[in-house]
């Protein structure tokens, strides 16, 4: 898999270095590069900002300096990048995407900031890469940078090589869009609590079925907007849960 990342902060993609995906960086796994916007402006203060047309507050991210970012890393390439631009206004980022993503061959993502980067840069880069703008949640950041780094990690996890123990992402929150079950190690008894007496029996069959259960009241009550589109439950499962 290969990934860029074009931003004004480079230094904001340093934890990238770190952990499983340092890792797989430096076995060749993941090749990861980030690159500064800057880089390709021409002017003495490197500006990649100006007024917005129409007034409003705020500055807009200027068309040239990506359009050359992009011209450079994706023109005249054989193959054709996903350019992923994080965005208050974009499609919501859920696992379904990012292990859709996680197949791909090569992502770009691009951080804009400030109130947006000019219109104009998405119509342009339409025709090098499929363009998807993306977000995270229904708040505001002042960067995508940020949002690079999550989604970064939720697709890297998921590219076979990247991190060791595959069968680990099997069973965690929305898989089969269920929420997941609560874990426990030990001790057995801590401050008084007790590790659930199934999870101690050995009975295979009655922890799946507890855990299953556990996952069904936790996504009916934390979210009830996944109970009816989640693949993993059974009409009789909606039943159950209030
Ligand atoms: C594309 O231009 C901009 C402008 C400003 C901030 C950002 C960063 O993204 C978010 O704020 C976000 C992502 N998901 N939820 C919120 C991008």
């Amino acid at each position: 898999m290969r990934a860029d990342v074009i931003t004004i902060f480079p230094e904001y993609l340093a934890p990238l270095d770190l952990s499983l995906i340092g890792q797989a960086r430096r076995r060749g796994v993941l090749d990861l590069r980030v690159h500064d916007l800057r880089d390709f402006t021409h002017d003495r203060h490197r500006t990649v900002d100006d007024t917005p047309y129409g007034g409003g507050a705020g500055m807009v991210m200027k068309p040239e300096p990506w359009g050359e970012a992009l011209d450079r890393l994706v023109a005249g390439q054989a193959s054709r990048p996903v350019l992923i631009v994080p965005g208050p206004g974009g499609m919501p980022f859920t696992q379904a995407m990012a292990r859709e993503l996680a197949t791909e061959d090569w992502l770009v993502f691009g951080c804009g900031r400030y109130e947006g980067i000019d219109e104009r840069v998405y119509e342009h880069a339409a025709h090098l890469a499929e363009v998807r703008v993306v977000s995270l949640g229904d708040y505001v950041l002042n960067g995508g940078e940020v949002a690079v780094l999550a989604m970064v990690e939720a697709i890297m996890r998921l590219v076979p090589g990247v991190i060791g123990n595959a069968e680990s992402l099997v069973e965690e929150s929305h898989e089969g869009g269920l929420l997941e079950y609560p874990v426990y190690t030990k001790p057995a008894s801590w401050r008084g609590l007790d590790v659930p007496d199934v999870l101690l029996s050995g009975d295979h069959g009655r922890i799946a079925s507890w855990r299953h259960r556990k996952r069904l009241e936790r996504t009916a009550a934390r979210r009830p907007d996944l109970l009816h589109t989640a693949s993993a439950i059974t009409s009789a499962d909606l039943e159950s849960v209030p």
